[in-house]
């Protein structure tokens, strides 16, 4: 994994999307990942403004996004479809047709199973991802991906831990409201990207980001996953990085 540790936030979104805009650059067709919750915004807010200036043309680029609430119909305030488009789709001219995101309302589990294989075909059809962007959780989560003894390899259902349940109740009126399952990418799909970049921003996950530049792969960190894929790039702000021992070649 490469580190780039940034000033601040607003240094992190340039810096992403220098990296976004490059991957479109070369390959006008790319194919996106892409995730939610607040750390990409400052991201989506930067690569509308350049799109807006004319400097990248997202009409044939593809997206995938990471993951999606169960239960959450499409419109719903809350669901990743409406954060989506909310936060980045309204504002670019990306082809609606090109965007995929997990679907979060099906009529039975068996359906569900179905639903995920069916997503992850798609991805290949769209000739794999070419750059997934990443948050981390506070417990190393990636996706929906949480801490667990064994991880799943493709797109799944998955029940959220208690730690996510209450770190995403901000969102919502109240911790009862977050839903408690979501469908998300597995450990695999998100390792065949060919790109993956890891944003985090906060003193709230310095510690998470300590552990993960220290410790090995294991279950325990989602993200630690990151460390088998050849092309990885994790930017922080310093806040973020404040726990890191940046002389120590180890952690970068
Ligand atoms: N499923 C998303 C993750 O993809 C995201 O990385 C995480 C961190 O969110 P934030 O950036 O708000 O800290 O939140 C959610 O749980």
């Amino acid at each position: 994994m490469q580190l780039y540790m940034v000033e601040d936030a607003e240094n992190l979104a340039k810096k992403a999307a220098d990296v976004i805009q490059e991957i479109i650059k070369e390959k006008p067709s790319a194919v996106l990942g892409l995730a939610t919750g607040s750390t990409p915004i400052a991201t989506y807010q930067e690569l509308i403004r350049r799109f807006q200036a004319g400097e990248i043309d997202f009409s044939q680029v593809t997206t995938f996004n990471l993951d999606e609430y169960f239960g959450l119909e499409p419109k719903h305030p809350q669901s990743y479809h409406t954060f989506m488009h909310n936060h980045l789709f309204n504002y670019i001219n990306v082809a609606e047709e090109n965007i995929h995101i997990p679907l979060g309302v099906h009529k039975d589990l068996g359906d569900v199973e179905g639903y995920c294989k069916t997503f992850e075909h798609f991805i290949s059809y769209c000739g794999g991802i070419d750059l997934q962007l990443l948050g981390i959780g506070n417990n190393g989560h990636i996706g929906f991906n949480e801490p667990a003894e064994q991880l799943q390899a493709k797109t799944h259902l998955v029940r959220l831990s208690e730690k996510t349940l209450e770190a995403n109740a901000r969102f919502f009126s109240k911790k009862e409201e977050v839903p408690q399952y979501a469908i998300t990418m597995g450990i695999q799909t998100i390792l065949s990207a060919k790109k993956i970049v890891l944003l985090a921003q906060g003193v709230e996950k310095a510690e998470i980001i300590q552990k993960l530049f220290q410790t090995g792969i294991t279950t325990d960190i989602p993200a630690s996953f990151l460390k088998l894929h050849p092309d990885v790039i994790v930017i922080v702000d310093q806040a973020a990085g404040s726990l890191l021992n940046c002389n120590n070649k180890e952690c970068c």
